[in-house]
């Protein structure tokens, strides 16, 4: 299998960490990190610093014709996928998006499909924080009547949120539900928040059916999240308990590893 030339949008929490779990996979080849103006001298710092930045072009912006990608991963955010992620896929670049969450805005996934038409290629949306959607996508095909979501993460988890407008999130003693409803307005008032929310109804019944619970828990540590579908297939119910990234407590550690894992697999014999 040949080398992928990769270029990765966004070095927060998740691209640092993906940064540093790819190192010892030669097949993988970061040429490109695209970061907003006025962070790029910080991003050099920290690759220098890794030994392994040589190589690659701190960056604002794509450069499809001298430094042209095999492959586009989106660890950044909405704004990400406007300014990056739809161009790469109309100039015929695959792209693999982990902020899922910004595909609850109006028109977005209408976007990236027409970009990725555009361009004869394919977005692959990975399944970050959340298992099992291979299970809950496959049930699809059979009908579903029913997805339910509940998140509960740490009080802290949930600052700079409007549950910082309910609840006393610094003081709070026992587990609280602040938000009931569909998935869409999870996601319009919590967007940061909204990623697994947004993965379930993509791969099951859509924003407006599937319905959404969310709890600020003290007793928890890790960032639970709980579904259950039910379908003509039979029924599925799944709980992950992940454990924060230490660079950002509202992100578990497993949606670097599906970062981790969709890379490794575009360049592996056997993919799993
Ligand atoms: N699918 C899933 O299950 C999950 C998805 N996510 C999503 O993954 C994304 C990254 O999360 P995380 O790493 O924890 O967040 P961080 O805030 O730690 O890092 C994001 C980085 O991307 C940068 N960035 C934002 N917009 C752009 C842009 N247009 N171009 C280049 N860089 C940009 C930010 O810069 P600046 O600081 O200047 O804004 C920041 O450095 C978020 O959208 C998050 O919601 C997170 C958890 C689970
Ligand atoms: O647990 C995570 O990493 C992220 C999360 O809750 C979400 O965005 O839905």
């Amino acid at each position: 299998m040949s080398v992928q030339r990769i270029a990765m949008v966004g070095f927060g929490a998740i691209g640092q960490s993906v940064f540093d779990l790819i190192a010892d996979e030669p097949r993988l080849a970061m040429t490109r990190i695209i970061v907003p103006d006025g962070h790029q001298d910080e991003t050099r710092a920290k690759l220098d610093a890794s030994a392994r930045g040589g190589q690659i072009t701190v960056a604002a912006s794509l450069d499809l014709v001298n430094d042209r990608p095999d492959l586009l991963v989106e660890c950044a955010g909405h704004s990400a996928i406007e300014a990056h992620v739809l161009p790469a896929l109309k100039a015929g670049v695959p792209c693999m998006v982990v902020s899922i969450g910004a595909l609850s805005a109006p028109g977005l996934p209408e976007a990236l499909e027409a970009a990725a038409k555009a361009g004869n290629t394919q977005v692959h949306l990975l399944s970050g924080a959340i298992g099992g959607i291979d299970a809950l996508a496959a049930a699809r095909v059979a009908g579903l009547d029913s997805v339910t979501y509940v998140g509960r993460k740490p009080p802290l988890g949930w600052l700079g949120t409007p549950a910082e407008d309910k609840l006393d999130l610094r003081n709070l003693k026992e587990k609280a539900l602040f938000f009931e409803g569909s998935a869409r307005d999870a996601a319009r008032l919590y967007p940061k928040n909204a990623n697994v929310a947004a993965t379930l109804s993509l791969a099951g019944i859509g924003l407006d059916r599937t319905t959404v619970q969310l709890y600020a828990d003290p007793t928890v540590s890790e960032n639970i999240h709980y579904y259950e579908a039910q379908g003509a297939f039979g029924f599925m119910g799944v709980t992950l308990k992940g454990k924060p990234l230490a660079g950002n407590p509202k992100t578990s550690a497993l949606t670097v590893y599906s970062v981790v894992r969709a890379l490794k697999n575009r360049v592996s014999a056997v993919a799993v």
